[in-house]
């Protein structure tokens, strides 16, 4: 435990109060720029991954800071124990306390092989050999080498996972789109909505289908069904069992369930409790990942989020980057009584990155209770959103530029396209548009520039914006596999860095059972006879409604 309690005790977030009513709430960010010359090289960090020489830059210098606010930042992450906590992290201690679990993903990514250990037993042997068979393994079916039960090769992968099992592999294998296996078709199926698998299995031929059933736990009630309904469609075709093993392959840690599933344990991809769901496409759950974009490039990805934490615990908190995004967060959270965090990919490839990054810091910091049992005195996790750019201009973005709600915002653009057509105008139209939004948040439009415009009087007000939007643009050279390990790699530092400062445990998810615990008794009542009366009238009505309407009762 880090000796306090609640944040709000640390003498630095006091100092931080005053601070933010003396400057904070004045602060004019068009206003700091004109002032100093320097604004930007001094918030913007270049974050260099050594291993394959590829830059990001994050620029914070258009967010509500000085050096004192950053001094003052940097005080509460020393008071709250941060780096203690991150150390702690790094060292295999069991820092997810509720679960009694080391909190170590870093060491699947541990592509430079450094002693890391779990109990005191190092896990480099078992994190490497299950990175051999996932090599072994990709490339037999990636080169035909592995065949299906009528001898011919694999050429459609449906991973079946929910959550932290399906997120990160579908995000990870849009956003590496260019890097895919030509004529290798995959889908996802998440959902126990029976859509989802009746169009996958539409779209598959059990001859040339690999399933890749997903589930750190295997217990998973949407998983477990999914799974069972893919092996029945497929038996109805192979007929014979033995086949299962040339197109059913688990990727979890749980022996005992694979097996009795029917998938046989060579044929199963293995991790350790010590992977949050969330924190899961780095182990074998993104074998989709390899199969998609092949192992070297793999190998890249795990290697650009080793560089990530590689600079988190290696640099001072004033220069350390995913230090910095944290906080901000809670700055803005806190301080400025921000409720969400925008991300805002200028990627089309990139485009489920929201979606990954919403479970991320949802799941980790959507918690009430302090690491000491207490309810917490300030807000934790903000509501995190997002759309690929320019496409959220023109949906959402009115409210960010005019409406009465503070969105901190970052954006994200890589220099170069995979796809310069049209002699590149297509990347200088979105580059522009990039530039153009985190300008206008700022620096506004006013009255008098609406009235020089000619504008009627009546509708100066309407056209007026107010600016000083505060948001954080990151550029990247390419999105690489590299450069999209160390992004995600930078969210999941920053979620961690929010969560020790709010002292919550950001590595459980218990805030999932009630649901799961009440739809299990709720299908027990639709699958049994008459009306049902032990809920309150609503459930109740609506569970009769529904059985009436859906011809159960
Ligand atoms: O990978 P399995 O065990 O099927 O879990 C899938 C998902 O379940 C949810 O309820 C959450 O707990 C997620 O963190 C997890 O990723």
């Amino acid at each position: 435990m880090p000796g306090f309690s609640q944040a709000t005790d640390l003498a630095a977030w006091k100092a931080l109060t005053e601070h933010h009513d003396k400057l904070g709430r004045a602060i004019v960010l068009k206003e700091e720029f004109a002032k100093d010359p320097e604004r930007f090289n001094k918030f913007s960090h270049a974050f260099k991954n050594s291993a394959d020489g590829n830059e990001i830059v994050f620029d914070f210098s258009k967010n509500f800071i000085t050096e004192e606010t950053l001094s003052l930042l940097v005080k509460l992450a020393k008071e709250a124990k941060v780096e203690e906590l991150r150390d702690d992290m790094f060292k295999g201690e069991k820092i997810n306390f509720t679960e009694q679990r080391a909190v170590y993903h870093m060491a699947l990514r541990n592509t430079s092989n450094k002693p890391m250990q779990v109990d005191g037993k190092s896990v480099v042997e078992e994190v490497n050999s299950v990175l051999d068979h996932m090599k072994e393994f990709t490339e037999q079916v990636r080169s035909g080498e592995w065949k299906g039960y009528t001898g011919k090769p694999i050429d459609t992968i449906v991973n079946i996972g929910i959550g932290g099992s399906d997120l990160g592999p579908v995000m990870v294998t849009e956003a590496l789109k260019p890097y895919g296996k030509e004529g290798m078709k995959l889908h996802f199926v998440s959902n126990i909505d029976g859509t989802h698998m009746a169009e996958a299995l539409k779209a598959s031929n059990p001859e040339t289908t690999l399933f890749l059933v997903a589930s750190k736990t295997f217990t998973t009630a949407e998983t477990v069904t999914n799974a069972n309904t893919a092996k029945s469609w497929f038996l109805e075709h192979a007929k014979e069992k033995s086949a299962i093993a040339k197109h059913f392959v688990a990727l979890s840690t749980n022996t005992k369930e694979v097996e009795a599933f029917g998938i046989d344990a060579k044929n199963m991809f293995g991790f350790s409790d010590w992977v949050g769901g969330r924190y899961s496409v780095w182990s074998a759950i993104g074998l989709s990942v390899a199969l998609y974009i092949g192992y070297d490039n793999f190998h890249e990805f795990l290697a650009g989020a080793h560089a990530m934490d590689e600079h988190f615990t290696s640099t001072p908190l004033e220069k350390n980057i995913p230090a910095i995004g944290g906080l901000l967060s809670v700055w803005y959270s806190d301080f400025f009584g921000a409720q969400t965090h925008l991300v805002a990919p200028y990627d089309q490839y990139m485009h489920r990155f929201p979606a990954y990054l919403q479970q991320l810091s949802m799941e980790s910091n959507g918690k009430a209770i302090t690491r000491s049992g207490d309810y917490v005195k300030y807000t934790t996790g903000p509501i995190l959103f997002g759309e690929p750019g320019t496409n959220s201009q023109h949906s959402f973005f009115q409210l960010l530029h005019q409406g009465t709600k503070l969105i901190p915002t970052d954006f994200i653009l890589a220099a170069e396209s995979h796809n310069p057509i049209d002699n590149n105008k297509h990347q200088r139209m979105l580059a522009s548009n990039f530039f153009a939004q985190s300008e206008a948040l700022m620096v506004g439009k006013t009255p008098e520039a609406v009235k020089a415009e000619g504008a009627p009087d009546e509708l100066i007000p309407h056209k007026t914006f107010l600016g000083n939007r505060p948001t954080t643009s990151i550029l990247a050279q390419k999105i690489t596999p590299g450069a999209l390990g160390s992004l995600i790699a930078y969210y999941e530092h920053l979620t961690f860095v929010e969560g020790a400062i709010w002292n919550i445990n950001s590595y459980d998810q218990w805030g999932v059972e009630l649901g799961k615990q009440l739809a299990k008794s709720i299908l027990g009542e639709l699958e049994g006879e008459g009306k049902v009366d032990k809920h309150d009238s609503s459930t109740n009505g609506l569970i009769n409604l529904f059985k009436s309407k859906a011809g159960m009762s």
